[in-house]
């Protein structure tokens, strides 16, 4: 597993935004579309490019496009909110969706949803969730994506916890991982400690 922390000063500030119980709604949004903006520049920066022959209004030189966009897959509810800022730095990708919710007495994630191209072989998946707490959840959506082929995932999330980054670890499964912090832990409500709270309902409400 590859691990990326994206501490740079304005992650920092963005995320010491939704970290803060007295952000609401929609300032909370503003900042998790602002972080994966910056997780998705670091998690992008070796992806293959094509080359073609490009005119500008003053002669002709080497253009550049994204080889194959990923396939970015954002997991309901929470990673809704990092989805369009994502899809807008890549806009020829296409979009699958896994819903889940995580079950706050057994922790474990009951699965809603799950829309995904048939196959996933050599095709890059970028996959959205801004807490890795447990990491249950995310070896649930690897599951889904190696079912279909996939071999190549990168995680991107605002926060992630040792305790899930162990679990993905010990999943088997390739991966990368762009997080903007790895917190202390988790408390006995599976929380990340000091987290921010539930990022499902700091951007859409209480369920
Ligand atoms: O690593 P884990 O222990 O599995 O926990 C992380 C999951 O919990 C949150 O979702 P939640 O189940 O609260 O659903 P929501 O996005 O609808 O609020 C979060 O967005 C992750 O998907
Ligand atoms: O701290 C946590 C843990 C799981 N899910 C969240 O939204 N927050
Ligand atoms: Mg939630």
């Amino acid at each position: 597993m590859q691990l990326t922390v994206v501490d740079h000063p304005l992650a920092r500030a963005r995320l010491s935004t939704m970290r803060d119980e007295r952000t609401g709604n929609a300032a909370f949004r503003a900042a998790l579309r602002d972080l994966t903006q910056m997780l998705v520049y670091e998690a992008t920066r070796d992806l293959a490019l094509a080359e073609s022959t490009i005119q500008t209004p003053v002669t002709s030189t080497t253009g550049y496009r994204l080889a194959a966009p990923p396939l970015i897959v954002p997991v309901l509810r929470a990673g809704l909110g990092m989805a369009d800022t994502a899809h807008g730095m890549l806009p020829e990708s296409q979009m699958g969706f896994v819903g889940l919710a995580r079950n706050e007495v057994t922790f474990s994630p009951e699965a809603y949803m799950a829309s995904l191209p048939e196959t996933l072989v050599d095709r890059d998946v970028f996959l959205l969730d801004p807490m890795l707490a447990t990491g249950g959840s995310l070896v649930h959506c690897f599951g889904l994506l190696t079912s279909r082929g996939a071999t190549s995932i990168t995680v991107l999330c605002a926060l992630a916890a040792p305790e899930g980054l162990r679990r993905l670890e010990e999943s088997g499964v390739p991966l990368r991982v762009f997080t903007a912090s790895i917190d202390e832990g988790l408390n006995e409500n599976a929380y990340i400690v000091p987290g921010l709270g539930d990022a499902g309902d700091r951007q859409f409400g209480a369920v």
